[in-house]
């Protein structure tokens, strides 16, 4: 059987208030998008930044494309959680030309590949901008381009479609897609149900640190499917 992108197992990592990830298994195959909904606190940027190793365990294991944090090969992996990174003073272009040696693209590589990924996300305009003078829309483009640019196996993305607009919206939406289709495994994070049942093959529901769920992204009225699920979680907790 092929090595899932990324598969967690018991993952725990609980805070001083009880909250946290009470116990999750999770696993994302190549070619996959597997989307992970639930409100506010339920746990999904913690659950993101352990799959990472940017946040430490307190049980559970993490693999990326069949190794642990000490084997992985980070410049397979792309990611956008929490903030956008990138620094205020240089360009997008710059930005990203760092960016893409920081993953170890070869140098003959990296002038085209960034010029094709400020295309993919509609950042042509701005790619002699310094970064401080973006909008927050376009600053979150240039945090995805990063993330996305070097082609990586797994990709990771906490809420990408904050702050974008729905323009930017559909171009995220295609550049996951394509590469998808060329085998990346991809998790992301949504509050937009209608939009992760566009792309996610599996939707995996998250309520007080736990998955209680999956969606069928072809299902009709997921938002009632979500609320009931959630609803039975809280009753029975
Ligand atoms: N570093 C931390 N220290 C203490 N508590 C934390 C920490 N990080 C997260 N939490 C708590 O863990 C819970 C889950 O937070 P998390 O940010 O993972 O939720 P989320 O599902 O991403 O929420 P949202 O949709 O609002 O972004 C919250 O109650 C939060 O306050």
């Amino acid at each position: 059987m092929a090595e899932h992108a990324v598969e967690a197992r018991g993952l725990i990592r609980t805070f001083d208030d009880g909250t946290g990830i009470r116990g999750v298994d999770l696993a994302v195959t190549p070619g996959e998008v597997h989307a992970l909904v639930g409100l506010n606190g339920a746990g999904k940027s913690t659950l993101m930044r352990l799959v990472l190793g940017m946040l430490a365990p307190t049980a559970g294991t993490v693999t990326i494309a069949g190794r642990g944090f000490e084997q992985t090969d980070w410049s397979r992996v792309g990611h956008l959680v929490e903030y956008p990174l990138a620094y205020r003073e240089l360009t997008c272009r710059q930005n990203l030309v760092l960016g893409a040696r920081l993953h170890g693209v070869m140098a003959e590589e990296i002038v085209r590949m960034v010029d094709a990924t400020i295309a993919e996300l509609g950042l042509s305009q701005y790619a002699d901008r310094r970064t401080g003078k973006l909008s927050l829309g376009n600053r979150q483009r240039l945090g995805l381009a990063s993330a996305l640019q070097h082609n990586p196996g797994l990709i990771v993305l906490d809420e990408p479609t904050n702050t974008l607009d729905p323009a930017g919206v559909i171009l995220l939406r295609e550049a996951l897609l394509r590469r998808a289709d060329v085998g990346a495994g991809i998790l992301v994070s949504s509050h937009h149900l209608d939009e992760v049942a566009r792309i996610a093959q599996r939707i995996s529901v998250l309520n007080a640190g736990r998955i209680i769920g999956t969606l069928d992204p072809r299902g009709v009225d997921l938002e009632r499917s979500f609320f009931e699920l959630v609803r039975r979680d809280d009753v029975a907790a």
